[in-house]
């Protein structure tokens, strides 16, 4: 490899031969990401706020954009992570590691442009790089150099403590580590920047070699770091030995101390907190606990502990109960579901299924949770299923906002009802628009005097349809769908084509009532699952399908179970559109 100074470079400041090898492409210039004042390191703003963040007792460290970006299947553009950057400066995390500058052009133009675009009210902005090269100078290093670039007021260096990593990976000395670490924090403490380290493989390095990964800690925190980061780099220890490590470590080195957990053993969350509990005194996190492998700790069940299980002021006031719409606003933008179990912060984390449960919450919700959701801007959900008791549908019925009164038999009813039909394939639990006109039509049978059979309270009665997929010789396929029904006193017939049986009947109930219910034509199918139960007996087997439909203003959800999928789905469509009205405002007719 030959060694070329960049133009704004003197020669004498040219990397050597045996310094250059790690420059990135970008830093090398050419492919227009450079920043513009690569000759002279942008001025670091505003240093009485930084040394305010640095001086925080307890450091919330973000590193999505950085270790976050490393998980399979998320690739994030520069406007992604300039909008997730405001997010997490919105919750108030004190730090938020914007990425590598120098490594790719995408990370180097995030720092130019956060600069200039973001004016952040409570983060400050950490660029992540390597200690300088084995052999050179930190001056002379041009990956250090694009971190002095990024203008990021603070630095995260990442360093070896492993010393079969600095022998194998490094090919250097356990010595020149230690001076790589030492020049380069030293050197940039002298341009102005703060300075954190990362020590990789720290725990696995402790295990093999305590004496040298200590002398690590003690190189970074001697030359200047604010604080040393204990990495568990392959995610592979557990709480009680992140907790028994920190302790020594801090006792041994008086260093400042910080946690990084991977998560492959599925601690992530416990072993930051484990090493709090030792006397750490900054947690590195991702939010939703996104990372390279497996992930990171997640950052909001770590915040969510820190304030509310240890009273710790983390976060300004009022961020905490705006974590949940955080949490899924970022999932947004990495375009990854939000995981619906996530604690705090998923939709199923404060749903009750369990009668039990729910009859228990009746009297006090305090008794099956933890927290009140609504500090982390969560709430309670009840779910219904054949698991429900009276309690349960009593507060489902709350939360529809449909008030059940006394009436016990009605509420045995509905418990009845549903336990019957979830035997049959039901489900509820997803289909809150079927529970609810299945709870009103009890409601309406109660009120004419209980009897079986009554008419149920819907907007259209049905006589019959029909679909037929026709298979033409030239391999293309016809859908045609017929329904007939009654609505207001009148006899419809419509027929539609569709790109499948199940449009061709979606079709054909729209032409139908469209002119009777012009507010049908918001109706929007916004999602359509099937799923086969009791796969024994193949195509004969109950099908289930579950249709989500919104309006522009809302979503909602049916449920529709038959012996083929075709009827399944005319019962959950039936039902989208019944509940569309009701929600509508449209008053019952038939
Ligand atoms: C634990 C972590 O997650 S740390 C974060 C890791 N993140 C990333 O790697 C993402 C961004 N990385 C990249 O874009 C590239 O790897 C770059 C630009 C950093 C380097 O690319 P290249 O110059 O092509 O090197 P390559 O990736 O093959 O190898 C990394 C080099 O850094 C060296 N290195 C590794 N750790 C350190 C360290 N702490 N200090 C100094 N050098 C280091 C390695 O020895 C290796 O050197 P070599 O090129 O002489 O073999
Ligand atoms: C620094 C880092 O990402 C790690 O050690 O896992």
């Amino acid at each position: 490899m030959t060694s070329q100074a960049t133009p704004e470079e003197p020669a004498d400041r040219a990397p050597s031969a045996a310094t250059e090898p790690q420059v990135a492409r970008d830093v090398r210039g050419g492919d227009g990401a450079r920043p513009a004042s690569a000759g002279t390191p942008v001025a670091v703003p505003d240093t009485a706020a930084v040394d305010a963040a640095v001086a925080r007792p307890l450091h919330i460290f973000d590193t999505t954009l950085r270790d976050g970006a490393q998980r399979e299947g998320i690739n994030l553009s520069v406007a992604d992570k300039l909008t997730i950057a405001r997010h997490l400066d919105d919750f108030g995390v004190g730090f938020i590691e914007g990425g590598w500058p120098g490594a790719n052009p995408r990370d180097t133009e995030f720092f130019a442009r956060a600069r200039e675009e973001i004016t952040f009210r409570n983060a400050q902005l950490v660029a992540f790089g390597a200690t300088r090269r084995a052999g050179g100078s930190a001056a002379d290093d041009l990956q250090v150099k694009a971190l002095l670039d990024s203008g990021a007021p603070v630095v995260t260096l990442v360093a070896k403590a492993h010393d079969r990593h600095v022998e194998l990976a490094l090919r250097t000395t356990l010595d020149e580590n230690l001076a790589m670490v030492r020049d380069t924090v030293a050197y940039l403490r002298d341009q102005g920047r703060r300075v954190f380290v990362d020590c990789e493989h720290f725990f696995d390095g402790y295990a093999a070699n305590p004496a040298y990964a200590k002398s690590v800690v003690r190189a970074a925190s001697e030359a200047g770091a604010d604080v040393v980061v204990l990495c568990d780099t392959n995610g592979g220890m557990l709480p009680a030995q992140i907790q028994a490590v920190t302790a020594t470590v801090l006792a041994d080195t008086g260093a400042r101390l910080g946690v990084h957990a991977q998560d492959d053993t599925g601690c992530a969350v416990a072993n930051t907190l484990a090493a709090v509990d030792a006397g750490a005194t900054h947690v590195q996190c991702t939010a939703n606990g996104y990372g390279e492998r497996v992930g990171n700790a997640n950052l909001f069940p770590v915040v969510a502990a820190l304030e509310l299980k240890y009273g710790r002021t983390v976060l300004p006031e009022g961020a905490l109960a705006e974590m949940t719409r955080i949490s899924h606003a970022i999932a947004e933008v990495v375009n990854l579901t939000p995981s619906t179990h996530q604690p705090y912060v998923g939709v199923s984390a404060f749903a009750h299924k369990a009668g039990l449960h729910a009859s228990a919450i009746k009297v006090d919700p305090d008794l099956y949770q933890h927290i009140d959701p609504e500090l982390v801007g969560n709430r309670i959900r009840m779910l219904v299923s054949d698991m429900a008791g009276r309690a349960s549908i009593e507060l489902k019925g709350k939360e529809l906002g449909i008030d059940l009164g006394e009436d016990r038999a009605l509420v045995g009813r509905v418990v009845e009802r549903v336990k019957e039909r979830e035997l049959a394939g039901y489900s509820y639990e997803a289909a809150d628009a079927s529970f609810e006109l299945l709870l009103r039509d009890e409601l309406r049978r109660g009120a004419h005097g209980g009897a079986e059979g009554e008419a149920p309270s819907r907007f259209f009665r049905v006589e019959s349809w029909r679909a037929i997929t026709e298979d033409r010789p030239d391999g293309t396929h016809a859908n045609e769908a017929t329904v007939k029904l009654w609505a207001k006193g009148e006899r419809i017939l419509a027929t539609a084509e569709g790109n499948g049986p199940v449009n061709a009947l979606d079709r054909a109930l729209r032409v139908a009532l469209e002119r009777i219910y012009p507010q049908l034509a918001k109706f929007e199918l916004r999602d359509y699952k099937v799923r086969i139960l009791e796969g024994r007996s193949g195509t004969e087997s109950t099908t289930r399908v579950l249709i989500s439909t919104g309006d522009g203003d809302g979503e909602w959800s049916t449920v529709g179970v038959a012996e083929n999928v075709i009827a399944a789905s005319w019962h959950a469509l039936e039902d989208a559109y019944t509940y569309g009205l009701l929600r509508a405002g449209v008053a019952p007719v038939e």
